[in-house]
């Protein structure tokens, strides 16, 4: 059996009174396509929050290659390997994708990320250039992000992440926020740009049509506690899922 590239182990997290992470046991294998379900405040945000070192858990480890980075800056758990894109995507409005990009290949090819000098480093302008391409971004390469559609935004998110070669990728409802008719090409070409990467996906999604189509496990959280785990069929057939999770059963 290969070694897991992310392993988290007893993580807890409390906010007050809320358990949102109840002693929470997860191992990740390279290029696993993983999807983190659950209705909301089940407890996935705080998961990937912990797992990017935007939240420091109350006790529990989290490893990357066997090495603990619990508790790192997530600047530091970036340089590691673990990246993610947001429900909300995080880029400079005014700058254009080509820009946006070139502030995370610059971090991917060991620079220090500057926004306001352009990058010069032949390596940093080619990686940027490429993740535009392996998305299919190149048209909207030179207009500020500002004025691009939702679904566009969404996906520069996601090749700013991709584009620091990260061993694991966290995709925060990549599919939010998107026209339905979006959903599946945004996904398509999510996985295309990922095709022959090693980097384990894991993806928090709400659409359950996209679950099954896209991801070949299945955590299904409630109430801050791993409920399922295992292929989507198998998850969402499940009679607690179907409960506290779908709805589909009373
Ligand atoms: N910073 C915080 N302060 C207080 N409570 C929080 C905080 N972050 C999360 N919680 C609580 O922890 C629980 C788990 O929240 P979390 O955001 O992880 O759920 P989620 O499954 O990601 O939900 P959603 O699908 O709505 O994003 C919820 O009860 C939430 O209100």
């Amino acid at each position: 059996m290969s070694a897991a590239v992310l392993e988290a182990r007893g993580l807890q997290k409390s906010f007050g009174a809320v358990v949102a992470a109840k002693d929470i046991d997860v191992s990740v294998l390279p290029a696993a396509r993983l999807s983190l379900i659950g209705a909301n405040g089940a407890g996935k945000t705080t998961f990937v929050n912990m797992v990017t070192g935007w939240l420091k858990p109350d006790a529990g480890q989290v490893l990357l290659d066997g090495k603990d980075i619990t508790g790192l800056a997530p600047r530091r758990i970036t340089r590691a390997g673990v990246c993610r894109s947001f429900q909300i995507p995080q880029l400079c409005e005014t700058m254009t994708p080509s820009e946006n990009l070139l502030v995370s290949a610059e971090i991917a090819t060991g620079g220090k990320p500057r926004f306001f000098r352009p990058a010069r480093r032949p390596e940093t302008l080619d990686g940027a250039a490429a993740v535009l391409a392996r998305f299919g971004l190149e048209e909207y390469a030179d207009q500020p992000v500002n004025e691009l559609p939702g679904g566009v935004r969404k996906l520069i998110d996601i090749a700013m992440a991709l584009a620091v070669r990260p061993r694991v990728l966290l995709l925060d409802e990549p599919t939010s926020g998107v026209a339905s008719e979006e959903k599946f090409p945004l996904m398509d070409r999510v996985m295309a740009a990922l095709e022959g990467e090693q980097a384990a996906v894991i993806f928090v999604e709400h659409d359950m049509d996209i679950v099954t189509r896209y991801a070949d496990r299945v955590l299904a959280f409630y109430s801050g506690e791993i409920i399922a785990d295992d292929a989507p069929g198998e998850v969402l057939a499940d009679s607690a899922v179907q409960k506290y999770v779908t709805g589909t059963r009373r």
